[in-house]
């Protein structure tokens, strides 16, 4: 396998990318978390998507694609994204499970790639952040080294830097004890990168745009059930699943919004105590 995806043309004037995360997929259709359907919700997602535009080049999935670790969960979110006219890259959470992960999907017309070149002024790199078996993150030395190279190899290149774990306080405690261990390793590399300067994460189940030293720090909410933004304990939103769309131009501009279902179809249940 090529380690690096070439997108060489935009389909319209710049590229645009669609981001999709945390969809908690199980093995059986009918399953919930939290009281929410998380098939379902990710197919009102994408039928929502379906509905808005065709016109992109890339989907970015940025982990916890399943919540039971099984392969029928990865073929349901490969049955998914089917649906999309444009290739689809992917990371790791913390609740997925790589060995099953990279089989189902490898098996699919889902890329493996890590790296993905678009045209000739922007490059994506997709980070593996996960320490198995638990909620929080860590960069690994290999990732770090890889990282590095990659960055060094392209100067010149915008970059976007993807990975599941936010690497500074979302401002919900709960959920920053879960964030990224050692962001300042990732900090003391992109220091001398700064062309790297825009970073997209999943994990917190919430939008968010915040400054990290510079940087541009972008959150986006899951396919299914939401977390409520300042909060010191487990709480959940009962705003809708969502999706992120990406505008990147030549010279290094990054537009972007968030979108979110337009109904109260998927709303959880607002007492849980956590999953
Ligand atoms: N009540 C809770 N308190 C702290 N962490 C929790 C709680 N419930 C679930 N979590 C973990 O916090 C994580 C945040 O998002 P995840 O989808 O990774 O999955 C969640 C669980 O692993
Ligand atoms: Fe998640």
């Amino acid at each position: 396998m090529d380690s690096l995806l070439k997108l060489p043309v935009a389909s319209g004037t710049h590229f645009r990318i669609l981001q999709i995360t945390d969809t908690h997929l199980f093995a059986g259709k009918n399953e919930t978390l939290l009281g929410v359907n998380t098939w379902a919700s990710y197919q009102a997602v994408l039928s929502a998507i379906e509905t808005e535009r065709q016109d992109y080049d890339l989907i970015i999935a940025t982990g916890d694609l399943a919540q039971d670790h099984s392969v029928e969960a990865y073929q349901h979110f490969a049955e998914g994204i089917a649906r999309l006219p444009a290739p689809c890259v992917w990371l790791p959470g913390n609740h997925d499970f790589q060995p099953a992960m990279f089989e189902t999907l490898g098996n699919t017309s889902i890329a493996d790639q890590k790296c993905v070149f678009l045209g000739e002024h922007w490059q994506l790199v997709l980070l593996d952040s996960q320490v198995f078996g638990v909620p929080h993150g860590m960069l690994s030395d290999y990732q770090l080294e890889w990282l590095e190279s990659v960055l060094a190899a392209e100067p010149e290149r915008h970059t976007l830097v993807l990975l599941h774990h936010h690497p500074l306080a979302s401002g919900c405690s709960w959920l920053d004890q879960h964030s990224l261990r050692n962001p300042h390793a990732l900090d003391a590399i992109l220091q001398h990168y700064p062309l790297a300067k825009t970073l997209i994460c999943g994990h917190i189940h919430q939008e968010l745009d915040l400054d990290w030293n510079g940087r541009r720090l972008l959150a986006t909410p899951s396919t299914c059930v939401q977390f409520k933004p300042h909060c010191t304990n487990f709480t959940i939103d009962s705003v809708p699943p969502g999706w992120r769309w990406f505008d990147l131009f030549d010279d290094g501009r990054v537009e972007t919004t968030v979108c979110r279902l337009k109904t109260a179809a998927f709303s959880p249940d607002l007492d849980s105590e956590g999953y």
